[in-house]
């Protein structure tokens, strides 16, 4: 059995990564889709979700960024949750592309599914499959809720986020149609891709990524809420998928260096999830060339190596109040 980590170990960990990883630079904001252009560069946050629910926070913990592709991860599980793991592996799949988030390509070489539902293509999939097929609004509001389920408050479109994307979201519409190419989608293909894009413009804040990634590390109980949001089980598929994919061609580098199932989104958000012990989240606007958030995963990294997090860890830690 690992170290047993007390409640001021965390504090120090979340304060020396703040501190060590501020000061950071490198990268880029995501300007392809022109409102993410124009967030302020030098946010910052950290928030840790333990298994009582309390948050550990430093920086901008509570200012509302578009979650972008962290959303692939709600909707994967709520499709899981509405049909079964075995179904949506059939329909789309579980496989790393080693491609770009939006490739084409990635659609053109595996015509037979989309991969997974952690890219474009699989996630848009993804929001065709969601129930009530046929009705835009009522399948909103599951994919809505569903978010606000895993997170423990209110979510809502960033409206001008909403608009910049719809205005430029040509690529992904390629990708709708494809997919429609293939019988790939099983939905209209323009409303599940604005399904989609509604999905990537919710505003959300570091604490409640936190909060979300902890309730898939305590499998579908929201340890703030204490209520059951998703089926048993199912937090083992969606953290194997996060751990695949979640970094798309910087994955295998990334769960190298840390050993952390985690998912980022070009808004500068990653969530992640060490099972069985916290969620962890940060936010910083400036991404690498995969699209990854720079200085959240520097600060993500500096705590999980700092408090053996490492999920293939041997002697992982876990927390003194679960011993
Ligand atoms: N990696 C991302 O966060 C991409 C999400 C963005 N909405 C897109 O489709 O391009």
């Amino acid at each position: 059995m690992g170290q047993k980590l007390t409640k001021q170990d965390v504090r120090d960990a979340v304060q020396h990564a703040f501190e060590q990883t501020k000061a950071v630079t490198g990268g880029k904001n995501a300007d392809y889709i022109p409102y993410l252009a124009n967030v302020p560069s030098d946010l910052f946050g950290i928030a840790v979700c333990l298994p009582d629910g309390e948050i550990i926070a430093a920086g901008d913990t509570e200012y509302k960024f578009g979650i972008e592709s962290v959303s692939k991860v709600p909707t994967a599980i709520l499709t899981m949750n509405q049909y079964s793991p075995e179904e949506v592996l059939t329909k789309i799949g579980a496989d790393a592309t080693g491609l770009p988030f939006n490739s084409i390509m990635a659609i053109l070489l595996e015509k037979d599914h989309p991969s997974t539902p952690l890219v474009n293509a699989g996630a848009i999939a993804a929001c065709s499959m969601i129930k009530p097929i046929g009705k835009p609004d009522a399948k909103w509001e599951a994919i809505q809720g569903f978010i606000e389920g895993l997170c423990g408050s209110s979510v809502e479109v960033i409206d001008e986020l909403y608009k910049s994307e719809t205005a430029t979201n040509f690529n992904n519409k390629s990708i709708a149609w494809l997919l429609k190419n293939y019988s790939r989608i099983y939905d209209d293909p323009d409303m599940a891709l604005d399904l989609y894009t509604r999905q990537c413009s919710i505003g959300v804040t570091a604490r409640q990524l936190a909060v979300a990634a902890a309730t898939i590390a305590f499998d579908g109980v929201n340890p703030v809420t204490k209520q059951t949001v998703f089926k048993p089980d199912l937090g083992t598929r969606i953290a194997s998928m996060m751990a695949t994919v979640g970094f798309y061609e910087h994955t295998g580098d990334w769960l190298f260096n840390t050993g952390l199932p985690a998912k980022t989104g070009v808004g500068g958000g990653i969530m992640g999830v060490v099972p069985g012990v916290m969620g962890v989240a940060a936010f910083a606007p400036p991404l690498d060339d995969a699209g990854n958030s720079v200085k959240a995963q520097a600060a993500l990294s500096d705590i999980v190596g700092r408090l053996n997090l490492n999920i293939f860890h041997p002697r992982k830690s876990i927390l003194a109040e679960q011993a």
